[in-house]
Formats: C-alpha cells, sequence, structure tokens
C-alpha cells in the first residue's frame, strides 16, 4: 500500500485547498500560467476535489488517446448532476451503455448524409435573414452588434435542427440555458465540498440550478408533448421524412421500441437540451471570435475576401456551403480562431481507473481537465503562440479533427465532440457570406490595434464586450 505519487501542484490550504489559486477570472488562464510553473500534469485541490490539468500535447496524448477509456468519465458534482440529468443526456452522462446508444443515435443523425442535406437548405436561409438584417444597416450607416447577431444565426440554425424552427418558448430557453452556464462555470461551493451537509444547506448554486434546469425540463416537456399530439394527428406511419429533425429522429425510434434503454419524455428532454447547449455557444462565440481577429488583422480580412470574391465570382445571392469547397484560406483563419479562441477551453473528464500517466499516480474519481486553450497557445508546439496568423496551417495537414494533439478545439477520442461538421459548415457558411458581401470597420475610425480583445468568464468563453462593427456594402446585396 504505498502512497501515491500524486502530479505536482501548487501549495494548498487547510480546506480550500488550491482553490485560492485558481478561482481567478479566467481559470483557463490562471491555470496555464502555473502549468508552466509545474508541469503538464498539475495537481489541484479544488475545495475537495481532487483535480488534474493536463497541459501538453503529449500529455493530452496520453490522456485523450493511449488512456481514453479510463479518461472517458465526466465529472460529477451536485449542480453538473442536475444539468445532466442525472446521466441521461450526452453531455455529462457517465461512460456506458445508455450514453453509447444516445451517442450513436445522434452522431448518425448529425452526420448522416440526409441531415447534411437538410441543413445545407436551412443553413443558407437562416444567413440569408441575417445578411437582410446588415444589409438594412449596412444603408444606414448603423454598427452591427456582431456577436449578438452570430449568437442569434448559432441558436436558430441549432433550433432548426434539433426542434424543426424556432419554438414559442425560444427566448426563456435560452435564458435558462445562459443561466445554467454560469452556474456551472462558477466555482459552486455544493461542488467543492460535496461531502459537507452545512454547505449544502447555505449554497444556492444547487437551488439555482435546480430552478433553472426545472424550467427547462418544463419546455422540453412541452415541446415534446406538441410534437407528439401533431404526430398523432398527422397519422404518422412512424416512417421517416426529409423533413425530420432531431426530436422527430428520437420519438419514431421511441415509438419503435427501438431503444435498448427506454427513452422517456425526460430523456428525450435532456437529449435534446444537451445538444443544444453543446452546439449553440460554442458555434456563436467561434464565430464572433473570428470576426473580431478579422477587424483587428485587415490585411488577413482583405485576403480572405479576395479569395472569396474570386472564388465565387461576382454578383452572388446567399451561397450554399457545397459553394465553399475552393475557399482554403478561410478554412485555415477557422482553424487560428480555433486555436487561439478554443471556446470550450477546458474539456472535462473523470478518471474512471487509476492509471499512471507520466510517471504519475492519477487515482480512479480524479476529475481532469485538458486545458486545450494552453496547449495551443505552448510555446514547446508552436511560433509566435499568440499571434493570429493564419498562414501557420498553409502546408501541412494539422487539423482539429483530434489526431494532432497540440490542437485539440473539440477533444478526441471516444468523448470527441460529435458536431464538428455541423458546427465549422454553419462557421463557414456565416464568415464567407458576411466577408463576400460586406466589408467591416470599427464605428469612429477607431484603431483595429486596440480593439479590447478581453475574455469573459464561463465554460464557454466569449467576448468580454460585445463586438460592434460597420458593414460596409460590397456590391450591393442582391437578395434572393
Ligand atoms: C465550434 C463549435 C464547437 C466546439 C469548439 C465544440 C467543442 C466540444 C468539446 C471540446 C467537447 C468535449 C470533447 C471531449 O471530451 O473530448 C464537445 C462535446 C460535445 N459536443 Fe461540441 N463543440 C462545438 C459544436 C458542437 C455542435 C454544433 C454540436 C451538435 C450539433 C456539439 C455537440 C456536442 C456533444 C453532444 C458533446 C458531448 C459528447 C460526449 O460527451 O460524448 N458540439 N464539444
Amino acid at each position: 500500500n504505498r502512497k501515491p505519487r500524486l502530479p505536482p501542484g501548487p501549495w494548498t490550504l487547510p480546506i480550500i485547498g488550491s482553490l485560492h489559486q485558481v478561482a481567478s477570472v479566467l481559470p483557463h488562464r490562471r491555470m496555464m500560467d502555473l502549468s508552466r510553473r509545474y508541469g503538464p500534469l498539475m495537481h489541484l485541490m479544488l475545495g475537495e476535489v481532487p483535480t488534474v490539468i493536463v497541459s501538453s500535447a503529449e500529455a493530452a496524448a496520453l490522456v485523450m488517446k493511449t488512456n481514453d477509456l479510463a479518461f472517458a468519465g465526466r465529472p460529477h458534482s451536485a449542480t453538473l448532476d442536475i444539468f445532466g440529468c442525472s446521466g441521461r443526456g450526452i453531455v455529462f452522462a457517465p461512460y456506458g451503455d445508455p450514453w453509447r446508444q444516445m451517442r450513436k443515435v445522434c452522431t448518425m443523425e448529425l452526420l448522416s448524409s440526409k441531415q447534411v442535406k437538410r441543413m445545407d437548405a436551412i443553413r443558407p436561409e437562416q444567413v440569408g435573414n441575417l445578411l437582410r438584417y446588415v444589409a438594412a444597416a449596412a444603408s444606414t450607416g448603423a454598427a452591427v452588434d456582431v456577436s449578438e447577431k452570430v449568437m442569434a444565426l448559432s441558436n436558430d440554425v441549432v433550433s432548426r435542427a434539433v426542434f424543426g424552427g424556432k419554438f414559442p418558448q425560444q427566448e426563456e430557453y435560452l435564458r435558462e440555458l445562459d443561466e445554467a452556464f454560469v452556474l456551472l462555470g462558477g466555482f459552486c461551493l455544493v461542488d467543492l465540498f460535496p461531502s459537507s451537509r452545512l454547505v449544502r444547506w447555505l449554497s444556492n448554486g444547487e437551488r439555482h440550478m435546480r430552478r433553472s434546469y426545472g424550467h427547462i425540463q418544463r419546455i422540453n416537456a412541452d415541446v415534446i408533448k406538441g410534437r407528439k399530439a401533431a404526430r398523432a394527428a398527422a397519422q404518422d406511419d412512424a416512417s421517416s421524412t426529409d423533413d425530420d429533425d432531431l426530436l422527430d429522429v428520437l420519438l419514431r425510434l421511441q415509438e419503435k421500441d427501438a431503444f435498448t434503454f427506454p427513452m422517456t419524455t425526460e430523456s428525450i428532454g435532456a437529449v435534446l437540451f444537451d445538444i443544444f447547449a453543446g452546439a449553440t455557444q460554442t458555434t456563436g462565440v467561434a464565430l464572433e471570435w473570428a470576426m473580431a481577429e478579422l477587424v483587428r488583422h485587415p490585411e488577413t480580412m482583405a485576403k480572405a475576401q479576395l479569395e472569396i470574391r474570386e472564388v465565387l465570382g461576382q454578383g452572388r445571392a446567399v451561397f450554399t456551403n457545397s459553394d465553399l469547397a475552393g475557399l482554403h484560406y478561410m478554412r485555415m483563419i477557422i482553424k487560428e480562431v480555433l486555436r487561439l479562441h478554443p471556446p470550450g477551453p477546458l474539456i472535462p473528464r473523470r478518471a474512471r481507473e487509476d492509471r499512471k500517466v507520466m510517471g504519475f499516480d492519477m487515482l480512479e474519481g480524479t476529475n481532469v481537465y485538458i486545458n486545450a486553450f494552453a496547449v495551443s497557445r505552448d510555446p514547446n508546439c508552436w511560433e509566435s503562440p499568440e499571434e493570429f496568423k493564419p498562414e501557420r496551417f498553409e502546408n501541412n495537414n494539422m487539423d482539429y479533427n483530434g489526431t494532432y494533439f497540440e490542437f485539440t478545439p473539440f477533444g478526441a477520442g471516444r468523448r470527441q465532440c460529435p458536431g464538428i461538421l455541423f458546427g465549422t459548415s454553419t462557421m463557414e457558411i456565416a464568415l464567407a457570406n458576411l466577408l463576400y458581401h460586406f466589408d467591416w470597420v470599427l464605428p469612429d475610425k477607431a484603431n483595429p490595434e486596440f480593439l479590447d480583445m478581453t475574455e469573459k468568464y464561463g465554460i464557454i468563453v466569449g467576448r468580454k464586450y460585445d463586438l460592434q462593427l460597420i458593414p460596409i456594402s460590397h456590391g450591393g446585396f442582391h437578395d434572393i
């Protein structure tokens, strides 16, 4: 019974452990700084909870590839348990057969060729709405709140994929999702001291999360009830149609009794919510960062516009994803944005069994966070890592698909994001259209070099200050 050899870490205080070291405004940055001192595997005690932060490409590969099965769990905590509907969804479900079943349905649905085709029609419609809004602003010289608009675009695209369209309670749904994300991103007392009944009694976090998630569940139940009634009225013969959204797919499988682990309304709601939560803010903040970096680097923006306008030719209306195959520079820009601003900088995992990694003991039950932000800014892997330079992806095959561990904005291995194609397709179509039809400048001729790039605290990291830009119409936006 030897003493475990834990990874090194900063000194701890009684009771709070290392909390004072990391409970800063932006934990991913604070952890990056600390890990440069303590090493690629760093042990922290967050209150009572043993945690290891992973901060190099080599260590990330050991966790997400070599020992993927051992680290395929997700952290547990009181608030996560509520948010993850006690493991009935996907994102925070423990590794196991129910998760595998749901993940398979979603992967096949999200990535099926039918779904991709369906989305190829939906995305341009939503982008068209955005372009009309921007064209109206351009005609009066008004600024556009780009942050708000690209987030709304992402919401609308995801709503249509998951629920078939806007639903009456969408605003409330999004508000509760925001609130729940804030609670998850915080250091919630009840999560830090799970054994303390006093903390549980004193803490508000769990109560808030319960209230917020309860509201979400009621909306889910309403939407599901409405859809079931509509399906019954249409005497749907349980066969699929081209218009099926994710909700239809799940209901059809439920009606056919095709699940090994039977689905209740509650668990269908949990899955829908998970996909919604996983998809919408991530893509929205990635787009917001992309536009901010482009405005800050006018020569990069000009180069991207030249490519888009040359490849697509003059006088085009809204184009679709299938028009965009030749846009190589724009794809490099998207990679560079995800390298510098991975929307989920800390990838949450949990050790399902004891493992030795780099000579250290990682014990079962330890929460493990891969600091994708720190790894993709690691000077040992990247030249001038703090610089925005899409050209670094020229003439190499480096991508975000989970085989290059210096660059994992979507994670890797069994728990890797199943929405890579979905998310990057929305980014590509939005950026290509916004850059083709408009030039973009800061209000009041502000110097782009000084654009404030401060991040906002949360599990999904967006900009602290909304990005306001003035659009200038290029060649006139021709509506369809
Ligand atoms: C730029 C956009 C996106 C980014 C950066 C992103 C990032 C991530 C990351 C880092 C993970 C954890 C991976 C791991 O543990 O290895 C994840 C998981 C997940 N993402 Fe995404 N994501 C994005 C878009 C989407 C979209 C569009 C969808 C759905 C349509 C989606 C659905 C999910 C789901 C369901 C999971 C949980 C997978 C599981 O636990 O098995 N994501 N995502």
